[in-house]
């Protein structure tokens, strides 16, 4: 479903950026299908919805909920089934081993969204250990998503470390994702052996790249 070394969009917009909207979104996806995406990455239901309607391309879906300080990436059943409701072909939910805001079990969502939803699950993890154990609970893929996300220590770089030891190990496709922001980035991830990459901020979200440019300004 997602082509080997393939590269994956990931349009999203949070509160407070002028794209925030499904057809920004639907736009964004059109873009990035035209300049050689293979599949695109969305969050919620209105915007997986919104892009199923103008692409045909896989569309990994998810449904940020809740606390993000915390498991809010497709955190239950029932978000997971919202997104595949929309129109998506891949399920992508945390699967940290922090604990799950409705108390059930990564294994358990797992095999409800096999046999009730009829799709796959991409897993995305932030640890070596969080991949493995995401792999044994029945996960299709895993990601380095959520790498740098669930500790103190900001991290400002792709973690190809991560992606390097779960490709050596996992028996299934490994994507990277994360502060993937040039072609370097791509190329190290490909060496790496990641399977496809994901790529959001630095494709699809011009108020933040604007941030990095206008903070450059003031370096002298
Ligand atoms: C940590 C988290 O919530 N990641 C989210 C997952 O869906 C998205 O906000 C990211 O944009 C996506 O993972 C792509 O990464 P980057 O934007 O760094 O290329």
């Amino acid at each position: 479903m997602i082509p080997t070394n393939s590269l994956v969009v990931s349009c999203q917009a949070a509160p407070g950026n002028p794209f925030f909207s499904p057809e920004a979104m639907a736009l964004m996806a059109r873009a990035a299908e035209a300049g050689g995406a293979a599949a695109i990455r969305a969050n919620s239901p209105a915007d997986i919805a919104a892009i199923r309607a103008v692409t045909g391309l896989p569309i990994i879906g998810l449904h940020k909920l809740g606390d993000p300080s915390g498991v809010f990436i497709t955190p239950t059943f029932a978000a997971a089934a919202g997104v595949a409701e929309a129109g998506a072909d891949l399920i992508a939910l945390d699967a940290t081993q922090r604990p799950r805001p409705d108390g059930t079990s990564l294994i358990d969502q797992i095999a409800r969204i096999h046999t009730e939803l009829g799709l796959p699950v991409l897993a995305d993890v932030d640890t070596h250990e969080a991949g493995l154990a995401a792999r044994e609970a029945g996960a299709d893929l895993v990601a380095t998503t959520l790498s740098g996300y669930t500790n103190s220590i900001p991290a400002t770089a792709p973690d190809i470390d991560l992606v390097r030891s779960l490709a050596t190990t996992l028996d299934c496709p490994v994507i990277a994702e994360g502060r993937f922001r040039t072609a370097d980035d791509i190329r190290a991830a490909r060496q790496a052996g990641a399977h496809a990459v994901v790529v959001g901020t630095a494709i699809t979200n011009p108020m933040e790249t604007t941030a990095w440019f206008a903070a450059a300004m003031k370096v002298v």
